[in-house]
């Protein structure tokens, strides 16, 4: 759906993006994980076609991307960091200004204004002007203008910055639900938990350049990352870590007086055994807990930075 090849902008002696290169298919979510600052917002402005690349290529649906081509632009839906929505409209007022000017009329306009509230979550609020809603419906708002023309690729650019929790989920919510049915996304974001929970493969950006590249557990193993099991009980714990050592997948057991830790590689796939294991010797169990690595760590792997710097 999108091909993004080595592309490069500069502004002045600042390299903004610098030698980027990315796909996303049809269907798959992919999220650009980085701080302020980092290159995002550049990165899809080109890819829009708003601003100029000083190198590389971008690619739509097989389309070259350029500040005048028509066609790609018919495929791609951007939704900007900043609002884009008039205030003195109601929703819509607003959707069917929008979705006048991208063309579409009568009632076939009705009819996707209808369906983008439903989607958005605003069809119960769709006669009150956009001044009066909450800073997260503005931002629904903001996604539906995007939708409009049915793209196949949604561009959004850190949607849920600045909003409440319930209208961070509701937005969550609809990107999922685009997303099953098919559409690409390309998501950019500094919360690592929403690229978690998003995207199907996740690049970290940082300085202008991609550090990273890959599914989330791929990037936790990149990074070196091991889970961690805690098994609470009683019983024989020294003689049940020797025989947890020899599982597979276990890399090492600690014991102490109530608590057997073990550090694993993928502590779901994992897990089942090593309780079996551990209550064949003897162990009574009392809980067991599960910890997991965030992209947080492999954020700092990468880039020797923490993403809230
Ligand atoms: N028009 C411009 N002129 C000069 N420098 C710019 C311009 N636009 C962006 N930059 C610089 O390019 C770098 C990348 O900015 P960009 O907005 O792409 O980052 P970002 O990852 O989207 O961050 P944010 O989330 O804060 O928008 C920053 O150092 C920024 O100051």
């Amino acid at each position: 759906m999108l091909v993004v090849d080595h592309l490069v902008r500069r502004f002045g002696d600042l390299t903004a993006v610098d030698d980027v290169s990315f796909r996303i298919a049809p269907g798959e979510t992919y999220g650009l994980l980085g701080p302020n600052g980092a290159g995002k917002t550049t990165t899809i402005s080109m890819i829009a076609g708003l601003l100029k690349a000083d190198a590389g290529s971008i690619t739509i649906a097989g389309r070259p991307m350029a500040a005048d081509a028509v066609e790609p632009k018919r495929h791609l839906g951007l939704v900007p960091q900043d609002l884009a929505i008039y205030p003195e409209l109601t929703a819509t007022e607003n959707l069917r200004f929008f979705g006048k000017l991208q063309g579409l009329r009568g009632e076939a306009l009705d009819h996707r204004v209808r369906e983008v509230l439903e989607v958005i979550g605003l069809a119960d609020r769709a006669k009150d002007r956009a001044k009066e809603y909450s800073g997260g419906m503005k931002r629904r708002l903001n996604i539906g203008v995007g939708l409009l023309h049915q793209p196949e690729l949604l561009i959004l650019d850190e949607p849920t910055v600045g909003v409440d929790p319930q209208s961070r989920n509701s937005i969550l919510e609809s990107v999922e639900a685009l997303s099953g049915e098919g559409m690409a996304v390309l998501y950019t974001t500094h919360y690592m938990e929403e690229a978690e929970r998003l995207c199907d493969r996740i690049a970290i950006i940082d300085s202008g350049r991609l550090q990273a590249e890959g599914t989330r557990d791929e990037l936790i193993q990149l990074a070196g990352g091991t889970d961690t099991i805690r098994l609470g009980g009683a019983g024989d714990l020294p003689a049940a870590a020797e025989k947890l050592r020899t599982r597979p997948g276990v890399e090492r057991v600690d014991a102490d007086r109530s608590a057997l830790t073990l550090t694993v590689r993928d502590a779901p796939t994992l897990v089942a055994d090593v309780v079996a294991t551990a209550t064949e010797a003897g162990v009574r169990l009392s809980d067991v807990e599960i910890t997991r690595p965030t992209l947080e760590s492999v954020f700092l792997h990468v880039t020797g930075k923490t993403l809230r710097n």
